[in-house]
């Protein structure tokens, strides 16, 4: 079985008999009027990401229609963060001095209400970066987007540290069923990339299906797709399961598109901002390719 078939198994097994009947959500319409209203408003992101990232994250957002700001000092938390449509916390180059801007400004969106979107890069790395992650899931994240080893390492710090010692705290689970267990014990949607991205609210399994494999080729794909989350969940904070997922797709369409151009992952990194530009309503409500699958 393929890894993309092996989620959509692992999401119907989790997902067995739960929940009310899942609304009708046409994904090519909606993704587009998200897209639409990013455009329109663009959304102002305060981006606290790691240096690896700054560049693609900034053009990424630029390109799909929204406003980045990478400001990160802590003597300016206070005064910009509430300016923020929605703003993104990236730990990849994590460091001591940067982790009291993190919290921070997770603290200030949380006070005036705003959207923030937490990416555990490497979050199993270190007991300071397991530590830090952590401390920032309890700052209510809007969303978390991470690649499975990452949702899996985050989901199983959570389970730890919130168990009574009961054996089924280290019970093993897949990526599903981790980004649930995530999602129910903070309060997040949680988003976990690959060939199918998987986006969870702990109740409801949506499979966005768009991208290609050559992304995993560039540095910082991640990071940009959780930037781009941020901007699309700004447009509509209440409706952030739905938000993710569109843009999610988008940026694998985006990627899609760019394929078609590229020689490589040079190319395409190239390509995918030109083509997230470029994205009509035909293309984005035709071409979206997002599901229900628990
Ligand atoms: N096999 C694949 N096929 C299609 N798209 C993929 C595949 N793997 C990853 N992607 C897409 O690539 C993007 C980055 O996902 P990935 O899981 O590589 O993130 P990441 O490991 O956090 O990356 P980084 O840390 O370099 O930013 C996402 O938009 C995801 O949908
Ligand atoms: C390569 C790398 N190292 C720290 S952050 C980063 C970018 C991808 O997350
Ligand atoms: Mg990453």
């Amino acid at each position: 079985m393929d890894e993309a078939a092996a989620m959509t198994e692992a999401a119907k097994r989790c997902g067995e008999g739960r929940g009310p009947p899942k609304a009708v959500v046409r994904w090519g319409r909606r993704a587009w009027e998200l897209l639409e209203a990013v455009r329109r408003r663009a959304p102002l992101v305060q981006c606290i990401t790691n240096f690896v990232s700054m560049d693609l994250v900034a053009n990424a957002l630029l390109a799909a229609g929204a406003s980045p700001a990478m400001i990160h000092s802590l003597s300016e938390i206070d005064d910009f963060t509430p300016r923020a449509d929605a703003i993104l916390i990236n730990v990849g180059t994590l460091s001591d001095g940067w982790l009291p801007s993190m919290r921070a400004a997770a603290a200030a969106a949380a006070r005036a209400g705003r959207p923030w979107v937490l990416d555990p890069v490497a979050v199993s790395a270190s007991d300071f970066r397991l530590e830090a992650c952590l401390s920032l899931v309890g700052l209510r994240p809007a969303v978390i987007r991470g690649n499975p080893s990452e949702i899996l390492g985050l989901s199983s710090a959570c389970r730890i540290r919130d168990s009574k010692g009961v054996d089924s705290s280290h019970e093993p689970m897949d990526a599903v069923g981790a980004a649930k267990s995530l999602a129910q014990a903070s309060g997040a949607i949680v988003a976990v990339s690959g060939a199918v991205d998987v986006i969870t609210d702990g109740r409801q399994v949506v499979g966005a299906h768009n991208g290609v494999a050559m992304m995993q080729r560039i540095t910082a794909t991640g990071c940009a797709v959780t930037a781009l989350i941020a901007a699309f969940v700004a447009i509509d904070p209440p409706n952030a399961l739905e938000a993710t997922a569109c843009a999610l797709s988008i940026f694998g369409l985006a990627a899609e598109l760019g394929m078609a151009m590229a020689k490589g992952p040079a190319s395409l990194r190239m390509h995918m901002i030109d083509s997230l530009h470029g994205l009509d309503e035909h293309t984005v409500a035709s071409r979206v390719n997002i599901s229900f699958i628990a």
